[in-house]
């Protein structure tokens, strides 16, 4: 039996993804190298205001720096291939892809284009890497923690899932892109995990004018926080707010987005990641259930200052063909 740290694990898995999704970088050195420079990036993202050598901010800079000359040379180089490809152009393959034909694509003769520069590509690719770090893996790590406690949701997500590869290989059809819809329950887990979890707790806005919210007065420039932690967690809205519950969701439905469910936000700012969060999700827990069995260790939740394990969840895994 091995045990494993599942909050490092699902980093490692979903740090990954988010480099193939944003700039086509499968395994290898540059994976390495954007893992580590990364990682030493983000560190600073919460501390003292301090920027003096050996200062974590110091360090953390410099570690943007480097990540950027390294990503702006693969964007230059992208761009090169682009301007010799004479091919029609299929899908955008990626983010990169879709920032670079932006600014290429020729302009209708009533639209004045602008082509984006490299430095906002670049600059671009890294500040959307850092919403999806940290978030995705954490949403894995509370889905295992939560489906530990609670052994009837688990049997229940062990069955759909077993179903549908059962099903696959009956038919001996591959996974297709929207199979994770087809999952209910594993639906209905993962919003009740993102109701819990509150990964974003909430988020800050500016009044630029005047304004009246019922009956309060928010004066113009004042900040506001919207917690969304206060609003997944009251009873007026769910039921046993501390209980995981995945089955409430049959009645809310699974997809909700209103003004009681917020994970990704909502309006102009709704976060571009949902799809990609909930499909990585799926895809972790659907392979994690149907061809693992674990135990979990004890474990603590942290809220602040960002959501985290205080172990980083440890697990013992053992593989199910042990079991058959
Ligand atoms: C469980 C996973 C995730 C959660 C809970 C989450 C949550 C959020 C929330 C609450 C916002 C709104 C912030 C605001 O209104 O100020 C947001 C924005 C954003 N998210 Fe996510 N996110 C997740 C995953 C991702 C991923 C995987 C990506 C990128 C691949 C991503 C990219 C972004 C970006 C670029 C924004 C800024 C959008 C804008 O300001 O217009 N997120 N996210």
């Amino acid at each position: 039996m091995q045990v494993l740290l599942v909050q490092e694990e699902t980093k490692k898995i979903t740090f990954e993804v988010l480099v193939k999704v944003l700039m086509g970088v499968g395994p290898g050195e540059d994976l390495e190298f954007l893992r580590s420079e990364f990682e030493e990036f983000i560190k600073g993202l919460i501390c003292l205001p301090i920027k003096l050598p050996g200062t974590r901010l110091y360090k953390s800079l410099k570690a943007k720096e480097r990540l950027l000359k390294v990503v702006k040379k693969m964007v230059e180089e992208r761009k090169l291939a682009m301007e010799e490809e004479t091919d029609e152009k299929g899908m955008a393959k990626d983010a990169v892809d879709v920032l670079l034909r932006d600014s290429s694509e020729e302009p209708s003769s009533d639209q004045i284009k602008q082509s984006l520069p490299l430095d906002f590509i670049s600059g671009n690719i890294i500040e959307m890497m850092i919403p999806g770090e940290e978030t995705v893996p954490m949403a894995m790590t509370l889905a295992v923690k939560f489906l530990s406690g609670c052994p009837v949701a688990l049997q229940q997500l062990m069955e759909e899932n077993m179903e549908l590869k059962k099903q696959k290989k009956e038919s001996g059809e591959d996974y297709s892109w929207t199979d994770y819809l087809s999952l209910p329950f594993t639906q209905n887990v993962i919003s009740e995990t993102l109701r819990m979890a509150n990964i974003i707790n909430g988020v800050w806005r500016k009044a630029l004018k005047d304004i009246d919210i019922k009956g309060y007065l928010i004066p113009k420039g004042w900040c506001v926080l919207t917690s969304f932690i206060s609003v997944h967690m009251d009873e007026e809205n769910y039921r046993n707010p501390y209980l995981f519950e995945p089955w409430r969701w049959e009645k809310i439905g699974a997809a909700a987005n209103n003004n009681s469910f917020t994970p990704f936000g909502g309006g102009q700012r709704l976060c571009p990641g949902l799809e990609l969060s909930r499909l990585e999700v799926s895809i972790f827990l659907h392979h994690l259930v149907t061809t693992y069995r674990w135990v979990a260790q004890e474990d603590e939740i942290i809220y602040f200052p960002t959501v985290k394990m205080k172990k980083k969840l440890p697990i013992k895994v053992t593989p199910l063909c042990n079991y058959q």
